[in-house]
Order: C-alpha cells, then structure tokens, then sequence
C-alpha cells in the first residue's frame, strides 16, 4: 500500500525550502538596508546644504522601505501559481527579486498576481494550479491546491487540504482585523482591482467581507497608482474610533503606511468629537440646509449698526454710518473672499473712509490747508481703540469654533440663521457652549472654515509663499533625480522616490512628515482617492465634507444600506450619492458571508424583512455549529441569565472574544454587571489586551465582530433607533459562531 504522507511531505520539504529562500533574502535585504541606513546616518550634518538634505531624503527612503521589510514578516508568501509553460509564481505580500534581479516572489498587487485571485477551472487564465501556503511562523505547515486544469488531477504532488477559506473564516477573532490576502476571493479581487477613477460603490450585507475589500483596495491603489497618489494621498473614513482601533493593523501588515485613516469624528483636524447620542439633533444637523443656516450664521456676522455710531481718534471725534458701512459691507463681500479675508477690504475701506473724515474735521478746526500727511491720519484710524471695537462689532474675525458656539448657544443667533427652522427644532439645536463638540458638528465646523477662510490675511499669504517656495523645491528636486539616478538603482528605490519625495524630506530635516502626516493635519489637503467604510451612516452634511477633500470625485464607498441607522435618514445609494455626483457612480456587490455561519444570518434576514427592509436572502460560507436562541426572562431574573449565558458561550468559543450587545441606556449597567464577575478581562469597543469580554452598544459594534454575541433587549434597541431595525440587525450580524438573544419584554417582529 502507498502511503499518501510522503507524496504530501515531499511537497511539503519543498515549499520549505523556498520558502525558507524568501526570508534569507528577507533578511539579506533588511540587512543591506540597515547597513545604508547606519552609513548615511553616520556621515553627519556636513557638507552643503544640497549634501544634507539629499542624506535627508535617503535616511527617510531606507527607513521607509525597512519598516515596510519589517511589517511583511508574517505570511510573508501564501500562494504559487503553475503555469501552462511550466513556470512557477510565488505570490506574498511584496515583491522580491535576487541580487541578479531574478524575481522571486510576485507582490500580490502586481498584474501578474492578479490570476491567483482569478482562475478558475473555466477560465483557467493560464493556470493549472493555484497553490495555497499556510505558513506558522516562518515555516510552511499545510500546503492546499486547486487544480484548474484537468490534466492535472491525477498528479501525484496535488494535495487536497481542509480548505484555506475555511480555516481563515473560523479562526479565533482577536479583536484586531486581519487581512485576507492570502485568501481573496474572485468577486473581491474585482472590486479591489476596479479602476481607479469615478466613484465605485460597493454594496453588501454583513460579513460579506467590504471593510476588508475596502483596505485591500486602498492597498492595491496605493501601488497601482503610486505616482498619483503617494503625494495627494488616500484617506480612509471608518464610522467611530473603536472601528478605526479594530481595522488599524490591515494596511502596515500589507506593507502600506500612506493612507490617512480617520473616524468621522475627527475629519477637522485639531477636533475630537464625542458620538451625537441623540438621533433628532444628528438628523437635523445633517440635511443640507445646515450648509444655508451656516453661511446664513457667517452672513449675520456682518452687521450694520442701528445708528451713527461715534468713534474718538486722537481726540477728534468721527461718525461711523450706516449707509458707509454697507457700502463697505457690500465692497468687501463682492470681494468673493471668505468672511476673514474679506475683512482685510472691510477694514481698508472704512480706515481709509474715516481717515478722509478726520482730514476733514482737522483741516476745517485748524483752517490749515491741504498739508496734512495721510499715512499719519490712517495710522490714527487704524490705533484707535473706538474704530477697532466698532469695526469689530461690523465685521469680527470668527474661528469655526466661535461662530458654532455662538450659534448653538445663543437662541437669537440661532433664530436668525434658521428662520425656516420650527421652533421646536431649533431648540433641540441648542447647546452649552461648553458642550464637547459632536461628529454631527464636524461637518458644520468645515463648512464654516470654509467659509470664514484663514482667521488672519497674512497666514493665508503665508501660506502661498510656501507654495511658490515649494514650486522652487521641485524644480530643484528634480534636477537633483536626475543626479541621483544611477545611485537610486543601485539601491532598488529608483521610481519609488519622485521629486515630491526629496522636497518634503528636504523641508524638515529630522521633522520630516510625510504626506499623509501632512495631509491629516491640513483641513484643506485634497486626497487622490477616499475610501468611505460603513458610508450608509452618512449624513448628507458629511458627504458634502468629503466631496470636499476629494474634488477629483475618485472615492470607493462601501456598505450596506439595509445597516443604515435611523439618523443616516436614506434608503439608497442613488438618493445618498445624487446631490453630489447625480448617477455617475457605479455599482458593484458582494454576496457571501463570511463572517456569520448560516444560522444565524438567517434568523437576522427574517428580523429585518419582517421590518421591509431590502435585504436579500444570505449565502454564509458556512452553516455554524449552534443555533442562535431567544430566550425571555422575568426582569429579577435577566443578571443571572446573562451571566449563566456568557459562562456557557465563553466555554463554546474556548478562548475567543465574546460581547454582550445592549442598549445604550443598558450599556453601563451591564459592563458592571460583567465586571462583577470578570474583572478585567472586560473591555469595550472592540476588546483591548488580555480583554475577551466586550460590553458594548449597536453604534459602537457596527464594522466590528466577535466568536460569541450574547444581545440583549432587542425590542429596546430598535425604539433607541427611533423604530428603525438596522442597528438590530448589524448587532445580530456581529457573530462568528453564536448568537444569544435575552429579553424581559416584548420581542420584534421575526425573532417572536
Ligand atoms: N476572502 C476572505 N477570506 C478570509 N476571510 C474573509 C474574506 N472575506 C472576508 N473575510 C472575513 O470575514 C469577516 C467579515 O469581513 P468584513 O468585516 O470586511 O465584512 P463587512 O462586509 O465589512 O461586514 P459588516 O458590514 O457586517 O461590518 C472578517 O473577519 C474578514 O476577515
């Protein structure tokens, strides 16, 4: 009898020791490049001021691409494609070639990588096998094939495994996404590899793998597009920080530090917003006409005063009128400038206005002729403390902050900007100015730094020096490339760097930022592409921001429009997306679910299709091992219950991350209640170290998942959502194996 372990154990020696060749010259590379590294470092701040920033920008380029040599460890190859010519191709996670340039392995973003996604028996693409590594560690320990061409099945060196998709799905969760490279599927390769322009929408229920197709994507743009988009920058836009926390290992893992990743709450640089708890306010402070009451606000901020108004100058007393200061009001606003920058023409006009009425009044008190000096009469305008209060009182330089404060706290101003508002609105509106800042005011705070510009002219004329001296930079940048060319080879970098690369690592010597540091500090930076995680959630408000940041409309928008909350108020992709870009968008969607055995997605689908929501029938990769339960308790009863319910499910996922979903009126409560007993090994959002047990809210769940999910008060979850059942639905969807409903009153339709 033949003894099929051998056959598998050879294949298995071989793929070890080329493998084994990957990370020899893994390490051979790290070395070379620590050793460049040293070298530059070592040659000091000498030489000419060219010398220094050129060894600037080489530090910076070795200590990039040796952070991404370090991040690649893991899994650092997870596929071998055979070819119809007889050639092999080592898929991983970068490209690696030999000292004789010989590759060695293909980066998964390459083209050519592009069939280990693809292939299929029926469109074979050239391969006859497509062949998946699981690595532990650095050594291979399971090889699994698919063999697309027929010829190829009786082979000896096949070999069948339990299935690499399936081991990926089941694995523990940790709290922290992985990536899924190794294990793409065709659908998903599509979308990731869709061209770069226009706006792409991707539509999928849950666990249909978008979060994870949306960073692979921004990956694959990354390097596809690298000339485009290594200086303007990706930015990726996840619903809380939790979400961001949960996501936030993906991209370095998959070799790429370049995209600029933040939750809705902190789009305004230097803002950290709470959540809006109440939904009325989030709803309200979303529509659109919230961009009309802001400019209305900023409008209301240029006043006329109710009468002559009389100023001291030097002792001379001058009138400031009405009509004089609408004409200057009018003037300034033609202008087009922002409120701030407008104010620069306000104020010239009326100094110069009343400096012609102090030449006046002192020529006529004196009876001297026309030989005062005018420059000296401006400068007594422009010191005078009267002039400078009621210029302010016209026209007052505003910060975003202080014109929302105001706004908010004052019902006058409120009124006055909102006049379309019903009364009961506006007074849901209001708030203390002291009030932590909400993510449904970030987008009101971009709209008004819009609109009031920089706070002073001459950091806005600052600011264009900047650009005319970096326009000078590249210039120079570029010559200096073509110096460097021939060095940059040796190096293996030459075409990764640009003249961009040189100049911002010249600016700043050792403060060198990169641009995605740069572009997260810069409310006004423009990114090439923006990818829009959970973007059902969206308010119109906050599309407006992000068309904003992006005026190249290039954006990949994933979601799930059934998930929407109550707050997001839409039940489309046409209606979200039509007041920006009308129906130029397309539409991709994603149909398997892999996060949530059968079983429970379908008890999910029949909660929200009993609600009317659009959700069609789901296909799990797998059915799961237990059925989810309801279970009703009397309110004495719902601790013990709980509690029993988490020991029992904590026991099933041996090891795995278990939360407790409630209502946010609950949430509290129950982290007690949990920390009672498991001390802390409770955590929130998505777990934090050594925390397996999560008490957590529908809001702060969505994008993230968890082995066991015991949920409680559903009914409660849906009246939080103002009767809309999507936050019920993404909290039932947020398991991996169970699913343990608990309640002590009524149950909503599908789950009674
Ligand atoms: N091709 C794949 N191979 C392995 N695992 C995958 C694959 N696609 C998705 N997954 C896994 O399925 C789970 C769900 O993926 P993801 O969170 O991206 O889904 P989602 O569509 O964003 O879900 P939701 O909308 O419910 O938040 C993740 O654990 C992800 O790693």
């Amino acid at each position: 009898m033949t003894d099929v372990v051998p056959v598998h154990q050879t294949e298995l020696e071989h793929e070890r020791g080329y493998v084994a060749g990957l990370y020899e010259r893994l390490d051979e590379l790290r070395a070379e490049k620590e050793h460049q590294l040293a070298r530059v470092r070592k040659e000091g701040p000498q030489g000419s001021v060219q010398n220094v920033s050129e060894r600037d920008a080489f530090a910076t380029l070795y200590e990039d691409r040796l952070a991404q040599l370090y991040a690649v460890d893991d899994r650092l190859v997870f596929g071998r494609l055979d070819l119809d010519g007889g050639d092999e191709r080592y898929i991983g996670r970068i490209g690696l070639t030999d000292e004789d340039q010989v590759r060695l392995m293909v980066d998964w973003r390459a083209p050519e990588a592009g069939a280990f996604y693809q292939a299929t028996a029926h469109q074979r693409l050239g391969v006859r096998r497509r062949r998946h590594l699981m690595l532990r560690g650095r050594t291979v320990v399971d090889l699994e094939d698919d063999v697309l061409d027929a010829t190829l099945l009786d082979d000896s060196s096949v070999h069948h495994g339990a299935g690499a998709l399936l081991a990926a799905v089941t694995a523990r969760r940790t709290g922290q996404m992985g990536d899924i490279v190794a294990t793409i599927q065709a659908e998903q390769d599509a979308i990731i590899r869709s061209p770069l322009k226009g706006v792409l929408v991707v539509q999928g229920g849950p666990g249909t793998g978008k979060t994870a197709v949306a960073l692979h994507r921004a990956a694959y743009l990354l390097y596809t597009h690298r000339d485009r988009l290594k200086t303007a920058g990706v930015l990726l836009v996840g619903p809380s920080q939790s979400f961001m926390r949960y996501i936030d290992r993906v991209l370095p893992s998959l070799g790429e530090t370049g995209v600029v990743m933040s939750s809705l709450g902190r789009l305004m640089p230097g803002i950290k917003a709470v959540p809006e708890t109440d939904r009325r306010i989030a709803k309200i402070k979303g529509r659109l006409f919230m961009a009309d009451v802001v400019a209305n606000a900023v409008a209301n901020r240029q006043r006329l005063p109710a009468g002559p108004r009389k100023v001291d100058v030097a002792g001379t007393v001058l009138t400031i009128r009405p009509k004089q200061v609408r004409r200057a009001r009018d003037r300034a606003r033609a202008t087009g400038k922002p409120h701030n920058e407008a104010r620069a023409t306000f104020v010239k006009i009326m100094v110069r206005e009343l400096a012609d009425q102090l030449k006046d009044k002192l020529e006529k008190s004196s009876g001297a002729g026309n030989n005062i000096d005018r420059s000296y009469l401006t400068e007594d305008v422009r010191t005078s403390r009267d002039v400078r209060i009621a210029l302010n009182l016209c026209w007052m330089p505003l910060t975003p902050e202080k014109l929302l404060t105001d706004l908010f706290s004052k019902p006058e101003h409120l009124e006055m900007a909102a006049p379309f508002l019903k009364a009961k609105q506006r007074r849901r509106l209001l708030r203390a100015a002291e009030d932590p800042w909400t993510e449904a005011d970030v987008p009101l705070l971009d709209e008004a730094a819009e609109l009031l510009g920089e706070w002073d002219a001459s950091a806005g004329r600052a600011q264009a020096d900047q650009k005319a001296a970096r326009k000078r930079d590249l210039a120079n940048a570029e010559a200096t490339l073509t110096n460097v060319h021939s060095m940059l080879e040796d190096f293996g970098v030459d075409g990764v760097v640009s003249a961009e690369d040189l100049v911002d690592a010249n600016q700043a010597g050792d403060q060198y930022v990169s641009a995605a540091e740069r572009a997260a500090t810069d409310r006004t930076w423009t990114y090439g592409h923006v990818v829009v995680d959970e973007s059902q959630e969206l308010s119109p408000m906050q599309w407006r921001l992000l068309m904003r940041r992006c005026p190249l409309k290039s954006f990949t928008i994933v979601g799930d429009i059934a998930q929407a909350s109550s707050a997001a108020d839409v039940t489309s992709w046409a209606e979200a997306l039509e007041p920006f870009v009308q129906d130029r968008w397309r539409l991709e969607e994603l149909t398997v679910n892999y996060r949530t055995p059968a079983r429970i997605t379908r008890m999910a689908a029949t909660v929200a299709q009993a609600a009317g929501l659009p959700v069609s029938t789901p296909q799990a990769v797998r059915e799961g091992d237990w059925e989810p339960t309801v279970t009703r308790v009397g309110t004495a009863e719902r601790e013990a219950a709980l509690l029993a319910g988490v020991a029992e499910d904590l026991e099933r996922i041996d090891g795995g991350l278990l939360a407790v979903i409630a209502p946010v009126s609950l949430e509290r409560e129950v982290a007690e209640m949990l920390r009672a007993t498991y001390a802390d090994r409770v955590g929130s959002g998505g777990g934090g170290l050594g925390q397996d047990i999560v008490a957590t809210t529908p809001g702060e769940a969505k994008g993230l998942e968890f082995d066991a999910v015991v949920l409680l008060e559903p009914e409660q979850i849906v009246r939080e959502a103002g009767g809309v059942v999507g936050d019920l639905y993404v909290a039932m969807t947020r398991s991996t194996q169970t699913l343990r409903v608990l309640t002590t009153g009524e149950l909503p339709a599908g789950l009674r």
